[in-house]
């Protein structure tokens, strides 16, 4: 059963955080937040991945513009697993974005699209969320 959110019509402005919090299930391959204008312009897909594309434990960060990806940027070390609990903290930037990770872990990707705010948000994939919070 596909899984998922979508938020739109929001208004989330720099300096402001998006809080996702939910269950990673057992048999997870991948699951991913998207954010940005619209389901075509990201400015940040956020894409842990645990057994995808031929790639194993390995989070994958992006952009679309216009419906075309951009360049990926990966991270070998996932802090969490199938089967975690986890909350993960978004800060938009105008420059870029940073995402606290659990373990006091963070990276940041940087606002490729130049984006003023965050008006769409979406989680999908193998995660089951359990709250979203903006602040
Ligand atoms: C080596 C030559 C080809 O490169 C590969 O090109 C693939 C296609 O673009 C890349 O996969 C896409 O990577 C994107 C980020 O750069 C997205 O993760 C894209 O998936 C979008 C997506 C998947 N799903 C989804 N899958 N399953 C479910 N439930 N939902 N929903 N949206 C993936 O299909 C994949 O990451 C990329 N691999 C490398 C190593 O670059």
């Amino acid at each position: 059963m596909e899984r998922g959110l979508v938020a739109t019509h929001l208004n989330v402005q720099a300096g402001e955080c998006i809080k996702v919090k939910g269950k990673i299930l057992p048999e997870a391959k991948r699951f991913a937040v998207n954010m940005g204008k619209d389901s075509s312009n990201l400015v940040l897909h956020f894409n842990p991945r645990f057994d995808s594309h031929g790639d194993v434990n390995i989070l994958v960060c992006n952009s679309m513009e216009d419906g075309m990806w951009g360049t990926e940027e990966r991270e070998p070390d996932i802090p969490f697993q199938q089967g975690d609990k986890i909350e993960i903290c978004i800060s938009f930037g105008t420059t870029e974005l940073s995402v606290k990770l659990p373990g006091d872990k963070e990276i940041t990707f940087p606002n490729r699209l130049g984006l003023e705010n965050i008006e769409f948000l979406s989680v999908e994939g193998d995660f089951a969320i359990k709250a979203i919070k903006f602040s």
